[in-house]
């Protein structure tokens, strides 16, 4: 007899995007680049040579996408502010037509009943601010608070939903470790720094909005993968206990405890910095939420040769794995959800990511796009937070990783996560399989999984 599952009343159904990877037009009315400008134009960083000049031209269509979502009923929609449109040097003068966009937006959402969800950094830097060091310099953290207090005082009086920063982890890793992501720089000795300046920036903007009389909620978003060990070996349980720090207990453990895992010593080695004390008063600013953003879980076996976290992912053999190389583990994401819980004091969770990349057919006869392996991947992983929900964890929403198909950062256009296809030589929108299941789920609160 299968369970009847039942979301809890309330429970809030929606999708997210954000700025680069759908808006285009990133320097329309006066708008200043970011660093993905300059990234996308400098020649190999992008697959297929794909730049977000236009992306999904939601910037001038985003009246008929406001149309998708409320077809597919979304009861929220999580979205990031590009910083540059609003503030075209990263500080200072506010360019009024930036601004206006997200005014519109938002009355939009509103008007239609979806409840704006909005992140005001999702990897975006302004080129402006990166010329003067970006996250390495520790000004930074002002320059957010600033940033942030203008977004708070057009908006505050609708948006009740605020994410300081999107995936601190990955703006570190990638942007300034490997190089994979705008800025794409590859030294060992900035990637703290980055992350570090991170998250005094979301501890500067969380300050800000309390010293403003803010009342509604404020949180962070982190992508979280749970690191299980190859074998109950020693060296491959240290391996995956590295491997969490780095992505996982690096991010929350200041934010709610103050202080950073002891572990990430042993990863970072020589190029770990002090911090000064101070730092961590400012970063463990109270928030309402956490947002967790979940694909996929990793089987670490230890390898001395994979910096930083000496841990290498072993292919699981009998799994399905995603277009973007992830494993679909849906049982990971009900761990990281009760590690979330059981270790900062069951916080009020949502999923603000989850979701696919698969392969997607082209549109069929009646316009419909069968996707079963992304519908699949939504039953189990909604399945999952059921559980997690029934442990106790204090859930209160999901956002599904995308609204559209879009520029999917260094993949280009070629990873479609859309619950919505787009032709990108048309800009046709075409709901897929998945995008009316996810209505049937939405209507029904879970009901149907
Ligand atoms: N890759 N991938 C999909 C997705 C990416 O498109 C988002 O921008 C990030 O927040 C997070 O990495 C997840």
């Amino acid at each position: 007899m299968t369970q009847t599952i039942r979301f809890p009343d309330g429970f809030l159904w929606g999708a997210s995007t954000s700025a680069y990877q759908i808006e285009g037009s990133p320097l329309a009315d006066g708008a200043g680049p970011s660093i993905w400008q300059r990234f996308v134009h400098t020649p190999g960083n992008i697959r297929d040579g794909d730049t977000g000049d236009i992306a999904c031209d939601h910037y001038r269509r985003w009246e008929q996408d406001v149309e998708l979502m409320k077809q597919i009923g979304l009861q929220a929609y999580r979205f990031s502010i590009n910083w540059g449109r609003v503030l075209p040097q990263g500080r200072g003068a506010v360019n009024q037509a930036g601004l206006d966009f997200y005014d519109r937006l938002v009355d939009r959402l509103l008007a239609n009943g979806i409840k704006p969800m909005v992140t005001l950094f999702h990897w975006d830097l302004p080129e402006a601010l990166d010329n003067q060091g970006g996250w390495l310099n520790r000004d930074i953290a002002d320059w957010f608070a600033d940033y942030a207090r203008v977004m708070y005082g057009k908006l505050d009086d609708r948006v009740t939903s605020w994410a300081t920063l999107n995936e601190p982890w990955v703006v570190a890793d990638g942007g300034y470790l490997h190089g994979t992501l705008a800025p794409g720089h590859r030294n060992r000795f900035e990637a703290p720094i980055a992350s570090h300046n991170l998250l005094r920036a979301h501890g500067a903007a969380v300050k800000a909005y309390r010293e403003m009389g803010g009342k509604h909620d404020i949180g962070i978003v982190v992508n979280i993968e749970p690191k299980y060990p190859a074998t109950n070996s020693p060296a491959d349980v240290d391996a995956a206990a590295r491997a969490h720090a780095y992505m996982n207990a690096q991010y929350l453990d200041p934010v709610f405890l103050g202080r950073y895992p002891e572990k990430i010593k042993d990863v970072y080695g020589e190029a770990w910095p002090e911090w000064p004390a101070e730092d961590f008063e400012l970063i463990k600013q109270p928030i309402d939420f956490v947002g967790v953003n979940y694909y996929t879980r990793s089987v670490n076996k230890d390898d001395a040769l994979a910096y930083p976290v000496r841990a290498t992912p072993l292919r699981q053999t009998s799994a399905t794995y995603t277009e973007t190389g992830w494993e679909v583990y849906a049982r990971g994401l009900t761990d990281t959800l009760t590690w979330v819980a059981q270790r900062y004091g069951n916080p009020p969770l949502y999923i603000t990511e989850n979701g696919a990349a698969f392969f997607d057919p082209p549109v069929a006869e009646g316009g419909r796009i069968n996707d079963p392996l992304r519908v699949d991947y939504y039953q189990k992983h909604l399945r999952a937070i059921h559980d997690a929900i029934e442990a106790g964890v204090d859930m209160r929403g999901y956002c599904a990783w995308s609204l559209l198909d879009n520029l999917e950062w260094a993949h280009g256009f070629s990873k479609r996560f859309g619950l919505v296809h787009v032709n990108f030589a048309t800009q046709e929108r075409t709901l897929k399989d998945s995008a009316y299941y996810y209505r049937e789920l939405i209507a029904s609160n879970g009901k149907v999984l």
